[in-house]
Parts: structure tokens; C-alpha cells; sequence
């Protein structure tokens, strides 16, 4: 495939479960539009089209308690790799702007430390799936596990997957790999505190998203037609 000349930006929406990820992604998408238009593209792993939606439905299945830890992993990679074929590098290079609700950081946190992986083995397996396609910026949603998992309970129980079930053991570990993560890209990943109410944390992604991205959120000189 090769990436080729990408002049669109890769955002990515990163956090434990329950964090508000989603949630301020839809506020952002309501802010942004009226400026961006088509050149907003907005998506999910995993997910975003119709073979990586089918593959969330195996992968997020409360019914699969059977699924290897390394089954699940090459399952997410699958579907991030059909994800970034299809959706993510076609809107990249027209220019577009992409919002996705996950990515790689993900699987290094759940898969790499949650199931025990290791997080240079998903990394590294993933960099097959990706050809090394890395956002230019990652919102952190940081939020203690117990609060995320508690969000759900109250407010999505129609909603609960597979892994939200898993125990709070694992949901730490998931948390402190994001953190490490966080160290070790600074200049990518920006921290937003998700434990305040939702208006205020859209209003700090907002503010890292024009910051980050001066040039490609700047209201002058670009058209939208
Ligand atoms: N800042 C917030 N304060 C309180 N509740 C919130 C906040 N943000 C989101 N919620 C609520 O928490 C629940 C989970 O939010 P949301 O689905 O946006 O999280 P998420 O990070 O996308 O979770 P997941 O990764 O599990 O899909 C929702 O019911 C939402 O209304
Ligand atoms: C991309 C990706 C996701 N996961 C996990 C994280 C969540 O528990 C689910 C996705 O559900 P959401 O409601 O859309 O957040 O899948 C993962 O373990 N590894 C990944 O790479």
C-alpha cells in the first residue's frame, strides 16, 4: 500500500472505558462542523466500515468468553488495518481532518498491559497493520478506572461489552500503560481531565485541538466548499 503524501491530520481519542470519549468527540463534531465541513471526517476503531464493524461484533461479543488474549489483538489490528485502508488514509490524503475514537494507543493499553501481551509485542504487530501510520495528535481522557467503570454502570447498561466486564484489576493496568504512554510521547499526547463534567473537558480539547493544530483549525484563508 504505502502511505504516500498525506496532508491531512490524524486525531486520535484516547482513555479508559467510560472516560467521555465519545461524548466530547460528539461535542466536538457539533463545534467543528459548520467550520470544516466535508474535510471532518469523524470514526471509530473498532469499527468505521463494514468489515471492521463485523469484526467489533466478534471481538466485543459478551458471548466469546472463549477468545485468545492474541486472537483478540490480531482482531483489533485486522480491523484498524481494513479501518486505515478504507476510511483513514483516503480522507488523509484529500486534505481532511480525521477524528477517530481509538486507535494503536488502545491496544498497547489493553491488550500490550491489560492482557498481559506486552506492549513493544502489540506495538511492534501492529506496525504490520499500520505501516507506521501515527496520529499527529492523541486526546488522553484521564479518568480513574473505578470512574469510568462507574459512569458505564449507571449510564450504558444496554451498552456493556466484553471488555468492560473484565475486573477493575485489569481496567488499572489499562489505565497506568496510558500513563506510561502519555510519558513517552509527550509532544503527541495531551492530557485532558475527564473527571471534570463534560462542557468543561470539550472546552480543553478544544483549546489543545486549535493550539495543536493552528494552521489546519485556523478560520481564515481555508475554504469549506
Ligand atoms: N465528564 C463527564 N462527567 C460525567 N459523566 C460523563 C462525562 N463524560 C461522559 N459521561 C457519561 O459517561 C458515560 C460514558 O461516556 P462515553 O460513552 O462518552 O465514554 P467513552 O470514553 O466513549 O467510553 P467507552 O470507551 O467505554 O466507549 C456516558 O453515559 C456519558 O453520558
Ligand atoms: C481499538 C481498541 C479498543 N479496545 C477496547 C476498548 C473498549 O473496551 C472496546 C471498544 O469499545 P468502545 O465503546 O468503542 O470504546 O474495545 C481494545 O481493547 N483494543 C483496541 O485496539
Amino acid at each position: 500500500m504505502g502511505l504516500g503524501m498525506l496532508t491531512g491530520k490524524l486525531v486520535t481519542f484516547e482513555g479508559p472505558d467510560g472516560a467521555g470519549k465519545t461524548s466530547a468527540l460528539n461535542a466536538i463534531v457539533t463545534d467543528l462542523q459548520a467550520q470544516l465541513g466535508d474535510r471532518l471526517v469523524v470514526t471509530r476503531e473498532p469499527g468505521g466500515n463494514q468489515i471492521s464493524e463485523a469484526i467489533r461484533q466478534i471481538i466485543l461479543d459478551r458471548k466469546n468468553t472463549m477468545m485468545d488474549d492474541r486472537t483478540e489483538a490480531l482482531l483489533y489490528a485486522a480491523a484498524r488495518r481494513q479501518h486505515i485502508v478504507e476510511t483513514i488514509l483516503p480522507a488523509l490524503k484529500q486534505d481532511k481532518l480525521v477524528l477517530c475514537d481509538r486507535y494503536i494507543d488502545s491496544s498497547i493499553a489493553y491488550q500490550g498491559a491489560g492482557r498481559g501481551i506486552g506492549e513493544q509485542a502489540v506495538y511492534d504487530m501492529n506496525q504490520f497493520a499500520t505501516e507506521g501510520l501515527t496520529p499527529d495528535l492523541t486526546l488522553y481522557f484521564d479518568v480513574d478506572a473505578e470512574v469510568g467503570l462507574q459512569r458505564i454502570q449507571t449510564h450504558r447498561q444496554d451498552e456493556i461489552n466484553r471488555l468492560d466486564v473484565e475486573a477493575l484489576s485489569f481496567h488499572h493496568k489499562v489505565q497506568a500503560a496510558y500513563l506510561k504512554l502519555l510519558a513517552q510521547y509527550p509532544d503527541r499526547i495531551k492530557r485532558l481531565d475527564a473527571s471534570q463534567p463534560l462542557e468543561q473537558v470539550v472546552t480543553q480539547a478544544l483549546q489543545v485541538l486549535t493550539t495543536t493544530l493552528p494552521q489546519y483549525l485556523a478560520t481564515e484563508g481555508k475554504s469549506n466548499a
